[in-house]
């Protein structure tokens, strides 16, 4: 068979790989528009915070890796309209020449791109976005300016929050702004997200929550101050960071999508069309806390989706496990882990739920070097008791690993009251013998 891949980034990679690696014989077709791959976007932040000195590191694969394997990868080449009559993907390539692939099945693995503030003044220089490992070097180079030294950053979520933290590092001054009223609303409920932004505070980011750009105005053509519904403030440069959508608009009259464009898919990553599949950001996703097909843009999704359409391309059908959009932030050495819902986003989602908090220290109360306090929320269906999401909070980097039996408990449907009696080591040096997770599912009521 011919296979097409449109996108070559973290989930388009997983798909090819899969068929590469697993199921030989198969034409395989790789076309992105850029001139890179595989970059992780997470390692924006700290390289540009320099807490890693250069980015060559934040790529891990090249298309001659792929071309060893058989594959044809054309990359700065735009795939311009997809013909599903005709099972034809058109494209054009950086020298301006057009091609014609035909495919017998195709992958869409287009991601996401970010949302663009619909506001006066967007045209200034000196306004940034923050997706491609381009526009991190751009924001690197101005945040070598001397003359830049007032950032900023519209969008608290993950990546706002992130490059926050870089531009402090690298010694600017940072206003951070949010329509919600505090930071990572979309992860946290409010008494987690506010140990966020005093953490953010604490190191002296300046927070303007519940506060919404309206106006960038400028001098000789660069922008030099942010107009909100509250007040104006001077800068010399706006990093917005309000979010992804899927970029669909190849594929969005054609097939069926989510309300918010995202191509919606099976738990085989099959689409509407037999024939093609899609793939991380620009898919919905199965998520084991809402019980529904949704839309979660994080690279765990895209490599795992990835993965799941060459299965089933290549002749093995696989579901997907579906996902609860585990995600985790470490800021100045503060971390906090979610995995499916708050209890603000259940409600959101019309579930029923309780929960219950517990704040503890991560060790044995009798070691007293390096034991942070832990807070702790699990997140339950009152009727089923089903667990559907949890969050927390601590200097510790041990609730890293403890977020991901959260998420296989969702996945598994585990109910609180299970959890209350599950085998869970004890060390002092790790935890307690009534450790948080623990007594916060024995306390639930
Ligand atoms: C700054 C930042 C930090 C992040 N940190 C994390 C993190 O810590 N953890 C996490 O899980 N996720 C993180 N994410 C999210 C993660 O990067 C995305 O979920 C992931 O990139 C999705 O992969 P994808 O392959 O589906 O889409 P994308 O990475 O968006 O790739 C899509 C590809 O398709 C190509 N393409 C699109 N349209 C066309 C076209 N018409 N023709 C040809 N090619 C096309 C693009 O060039 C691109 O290469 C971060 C994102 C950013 C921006
Ligand atoms: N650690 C991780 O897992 C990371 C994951 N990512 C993923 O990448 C994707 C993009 O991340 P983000 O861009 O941070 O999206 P996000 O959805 O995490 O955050 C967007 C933020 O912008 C705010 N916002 C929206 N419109 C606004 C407006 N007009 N004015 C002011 N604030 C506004 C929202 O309230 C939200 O807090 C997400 O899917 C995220 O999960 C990104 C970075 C790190």
């Amino acid at each position: 068979m011919k296979i097409v891949i449109i996108g070559t980034n973290h989930a388009g990679i997983a798909a090819a790989n899969t068929l590469l690696d697993k199921y030989l014989g198969h034409e395989i077709v790789m076309i992105d528009r850029n001139s890179n791959m595989s970059y992780l976007g997470c390692g924006t932040a700290l390289w540009v915070g320099r807490q890693i000195d250069q980015p060559h590191e934040l790529f891990y694969a090249r298309p001659d890796e792929f071309e060893a394997k058989g594959a044809t990868v054309l990359t700065e080449t735009e795939v311009s309209t997809i013909d599903f009559q005709k099972k034809q993907v058109h494209a054009i390539a950086k020298t301006g020449e057009t091609l014609v692939e035909d495919y017998d099945k195709l992958i869409l693995a287009m991601g996401s791109r970010p949302i663009i503030p619909k506001i006066l003044g967007n045209e200034l220089e000196g306004i940034h976005f923050l997706k491609l490992f381009q526009e991190g070097q751009a924001v690197d180079e101005e945040f070598a300016k001397e003359s830049v030294k007032r950032i900023a950053v519209i969008g608290a979520g993950y990546i706002g929050t992130e490059i926050a933290e870089a531009a402090k590092r690298r010694g600017k001054e940072v206003l951070l702004f949010d329509a919600e009223a505090t930071s990572l609303a979309s992860y946290y409920d409010e008494d987690f997200a506010k140990g966020m932004d005093e953490n953010l505070s604490k190191q002296g980011i300046e927070l303007h929550f519940g506060e919404i750009a309206q106006e960038f105005k400028g001098t000789n053509g660069r922008v030099s101050q942010i107009v909100t519904n509250k007040n104006s403030y001077d800068v010399d440069m706006v990093i917005n960071c309000i979010g992804f959508t899927a970029n669909s608009a190849l594929a969005s009259d054609q097939l069926d999508t989510l309300k918010n464009g995202a191509i919606k898919v099976d738990k085989h990553q099959q689409t509407s069309d037999p024939d093609v599949y899609a793939v991380g950001d620009v898919a919905s996703i199965y998520s084991n806390a809402l019980q529904d097909f949704t839309y979660i843009a994080l690279a765990s999704n895209a490599v795992r989706s990835g993965i799941v359409a060459g299965h089933n391309i290549g002749g093995t059908s696989l579901e997907s496990a579906g996902v609860q959009g585990s995600n985790g932030i470490s800021i100045f050495g503060y971390n906090m882990t979610s995995t499916g819902f708050s209890v603000k986003a259940a409600e959101r989602f019309g579930l029923d739920v309780s929960y219950t908090d517990f704040e503890d220290k991560q060790k044995a109360w009798f070691l007293h070097e390096d034991n942070d306090t832990v807070k702790i929320r699990i997140v339950y269906e009152k009727e089923s008791r089903r667990i559907v999401g949890t969050q927390m909070a601590s200097y510790s980097e041990i609730i890293a690993g403890n977020i991901n039996m959260f998420s296989l408990a969702i996945q598994e449907q585990k109910t609180i009251d299970e959890l209350a009696l599950l085998d869970l080591f004890f060390l002092p040096h790790f935890n307690s013998p009534y450790n948080y997770m623990t007594v916060a599912a024995l306390n639930a009521k």
